[in-house]
């Protein structure tokens, strides 16, 4: 469903090692040139003139209602709100390793309920991360399903995890919202970032380096040792089984050890069933899905058996948007209510590119004007800087920290008060926030 990094040569061409200047002034370089005359709604940092935005996609009508009002929400949100450190404390003495369980599995297991994966207060997290990161690795077997890259491992307790290997650095630039391959660092700062707007439906995610030689290599099942190769300097590499897995692609030890993300896998009993998602792209370039035209397409989930989760999916949109995940073409969610939350897993295709927002990630929240009042208090406690500081000391705690490039802490920043100028372009257009939050 997903392509490959495109071979364009602006990979490398476009490759930039430093965070992005934070001047305020627009530099309209050939790139980003390149991104408006692409025809997609793009809105580069800082821009002066979205009026001047050619929306080849009717449907996104509502994106000048969007930046008439940015600017005056800029002003209204630009100071932290003291509130964000006592949340960071919270969640960060959760994730802080202290002992308080010896059976972390166990722990986790009894936390994941359909409407939550975790507990608001979730003391032993840290001891759950930890042994995510830390416990032996007793068999591995390559990935469930999928297209990207990945090895399905077992650990010692008997606890299974995906664990996605690093396949860009920080400060890679992947350009189109669902190129490339998936980030694994995007999968640990998507945990953090569901516990901040407290949506706790992804799974317990950490960073960890693996050896490939010592620690996989031995206990791989028969499929999955066939794929590992040497490389061209005598390290261990391993390209996997997947649709996108090929020889040629492989990824490979660096100094013994192979960075990635470690994923919890789900308890049985809770049965995922996976549905198209109703604002799914196309994927065919210059085709547009029928949200993409069509204004008024919220009516018609509204008028569908995916009504219920609506509010939710519009949760997921903005989630999704804040990390630039536009690569959500199925949604799980958790099978007995009709009107269970999304589960957030395979948050991959994120933090691409720190210095463009895909505006489009956002349709549901455009299209139909709604949101839960809690999403909508947390983005108002998390504006002025207070989403980057968060997600910062958060992130710091992590074994491969740092998680994020500083470019791309900022853009979510920036993308959290295109949120709220895009609710505030709802309350105008439905006549007040009764009609927009729920
Ligand atoms: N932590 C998990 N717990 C339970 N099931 C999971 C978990 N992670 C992934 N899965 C299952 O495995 C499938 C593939 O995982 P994932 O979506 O991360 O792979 P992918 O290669 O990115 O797939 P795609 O290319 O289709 O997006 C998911 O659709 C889901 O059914
Ligand atoms: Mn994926």
């Amino acid at each position: 469903m997903v392509s490959r990094i495109t071979t364009d040569s602006f990979r490398s061409q476009h490759h930039h090692s430093n965070p992005l200047p934070t001047s305020p002034v627009p530099n309209y370089n050939r790139r980003k040139e390149k991104v408006y005359l692409q025809g997609e709604v793009y809105a580069v940092r800082e821009i002066l003139n979205p009026e001047k935005y050619e929306l080849n996609r009717t449907g996104l009508q509502m994106l000048s209602s969007l930046y008439k009002h940015l600017p005056a929400i800029r002003v209204q949100y630009s100071t932290i709100s003291p509130q964000v450190m006592d949340i960071v404390q919270k969640l960060k003495r959760d994730i802080t390793r202290r002992g308080v369980t010896d059976d972390p599995w166990d722990l986790a297991r009894k936390w994941a309920k359909p409407r939550s994966l975790l507990p608001e207060s979730a003391p032993g997290l840290g001891d759950v991360l930890a042994a995510l990161s830390t416990a032996p690795i007793t068999a591995a077997d390559i990935g469930y399903r999928g297209t990207q890259l990945k090895v399905s491992l077992r650990l010692k307790g008997g606890q299974i995890v995906v664990f996605k290997p690093l396949r860009y650095s920080r400060d890679e630039l992947i350009e189109g919202i669902y190129s490339g391959f998936d980030r694994h660092n995007g999968e640990i700062a998507a945990f953090h970032l569901s516990r901040l707007l407290d949506l706790r439906m992804v799974p317990l995610t950490t960073g960890r380096s693996v050896s490939l030689k010592r620690q996989i290599l031995p206990v791989s099942t028969w499929r999955l040792s066939k794929t590992f190769i040497q490389g061209r300097a005598g390290q261990m590499c391993l390209y996997g089984v997947c649709h996108y897995c090929r020889k040629n692609e492989s990824v490979c030890e660096n100094f013994h050890s192979l960075e990635g993300s470690v994923i919890m896998w789900l308890p049985k009993k809770l049965r995922l069933l996976e549905e198209p998602h109703p604002w799914r792209r196309t994927y065919v370039k210059n085709k547009f899905a029928k949200w993409e035209k069509n204004e008024s397409y919220c009516e018609r989930v509204i008028h569908s058996n995916q009504a219920p989760r609506l509010l939710h999916l519009v949760d997921a949109a903005v989630f999704d948007f804040l990390m630039q995940n536009g690569d959500r073409h199925h949604y799980a969610r958790v099978a007995g209510a009709n009107d269970s939350p999304v589960v957030l897993i395979d948050n991959g295709k994120s933090f691409g590119d720190a210095d463009v927002d895909h505006m489009d990630v956002l349709a549901p929240l455009l299209q139909c004007c709604r949101l839960h009042q809690t999403t909508y208090e947390r983005l108002v406690l998390l504006s002025g800087g207070g989403m980057s500081q968060a997600m910062k000391e958060l992130l710091a705690l992590d074994p491969i920290a740092p998680v994020l490039a500083e470019a791309h802490l900022r853009a979510m920043d920036r993308r959290v008060i295109h949120i709220l100028a895009a609710l505030n372009a709802c309350r105008e257009r439905k006549g007040g926030w009764h009609n927009v939050l729920f």
